[in-house]
């Protein structure tokens, strides 16, 4: 059976130990978009050393940023092929703002397995810490495998966030490059969905679509810039559903709403939902 439940809910997925140096931090960003207007200073703090301040989404990648190889969803308990997989939903709650070097060492469980009848939703979790074993952040990550439902698990949760009647605060337009995917994929995921044609046929998609993680990337980047005057140290976590995909080239439309202590945002691409359920909390 390729997903087991039982096996699977509450499975340790190990410790990884790992780095990351202003250098990966500067790639991430500009892979990202950063520096398309290189006079800026808020640009610059994204994408020069000095003055480099980090993404809190960079903490979602770091521990894989030096991958080479395809990601395999094999766990205990859960075997998925990945031309079948899809990133569902991401979360990070960061502790501190993220130095731009660090050692840090990173423990996961899977936290639960959904039976959405047409689809299987894994949910992993895992918390970082620094070399002297303080906190650093914690996330929360969902895949979606089409086609692997039917097991007979909980269905558990639907979208959450529900969002003001009134008009949006601010609406933020991001366009993407046609070789975003390309760029992104050096950050660590060399998922072939993203970069080969053929794979992505196969995988029911008329041409690669973009890193779930780009996008949210992106997205919590453009809120920063647009709303908090590119402060990433206001920022205590970014949290998000992958409603719809995204093409490389595509322009994301963000649209905030401001609350005491969050943004709720929704991004789309030509009224196409493609980020829901998305909140950016602030300190
Ligand atoms: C652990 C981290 C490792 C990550 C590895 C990933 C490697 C990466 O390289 C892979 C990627 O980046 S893929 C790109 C990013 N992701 C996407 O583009 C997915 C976009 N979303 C979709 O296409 C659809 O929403 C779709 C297809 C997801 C769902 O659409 P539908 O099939 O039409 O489903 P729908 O009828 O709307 O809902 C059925 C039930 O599923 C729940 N659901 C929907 N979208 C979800 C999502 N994104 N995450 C979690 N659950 C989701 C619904 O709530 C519903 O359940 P219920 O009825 O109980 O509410």
């Amino acid at each position: 059976m390729p997903i087991d439940p039982s096996v699977a809910i509450g499975a340790s997925l190990g410790e990884t130990t790992f780095e990351w140096m202003p250098s990966d931090v500067l790639l991430y960003h500009l892979a990202l978009g950063a520096g398309a207007n290189p006079t800026s200073e808020v640009e610059l703090r994204y994408a020069t050393e000095p003055d480099l301040q980090v993404l809190p989404t960079f903490g979602v990648v770091a521990p894989n940023f030096k991958r080479t190889k395809p990601p395999a969803v094999s766990y205990p308990g859960v075997e998925i092929d990945l031309a079948k997989v899809l990133h569902g939903q991401q979360e990070i709650t960061v502790h501190r703002p993220l130095p731009v070097r660090a050692t840090a060492t990173i423990s996961t469980r899977i936290s639960d397995v959904y039976d959405k009848g047409k689809a299987a939703v894994i949910v992993q979790e895992a918390t970082a810490v620094d070399s002297a074993g303080e906190p650093l952040y914690t996330t929360r990550s969902s895949i979606f495998a089409r086609g692997e439902g039917g097991f007979g698990g909980s269905r558990g949760p639907s979208a959450s966030v529900e969002l003001p009647g009134r008009a949006p605060d601010f609406v933020l337009e991001t366009p993407t490059l046609p070789q975003q995917a390309l760029l992104y994929r050096l950050c660590g995921d060399r998922n072939p969905l993203h970069s080969d044609p053929a794979f992505a046929a196969a995988a029911g998609f008329p041409r690669p679509i973009l890193h779930g993680l780009c996008t949210y990337g992106i997205v919590c980047k453009a809120v920063v810039d647009g709303v908090l005057g590119g402060d990433v140290s206001q920022v205590s976590g970014f949290a998000t559903r992958f409603a719809g995909v995204v093409y490389p080239g595509e322009t994301l439309r963000s649209q905030v709403w401001q609350e005491d202590k969050r943004l709720l945002v929704t991004c789309s691409v030509d009224d196409r939902p493609v980020l829901t359920d998305t909140v950016l909390s602030l300190w």
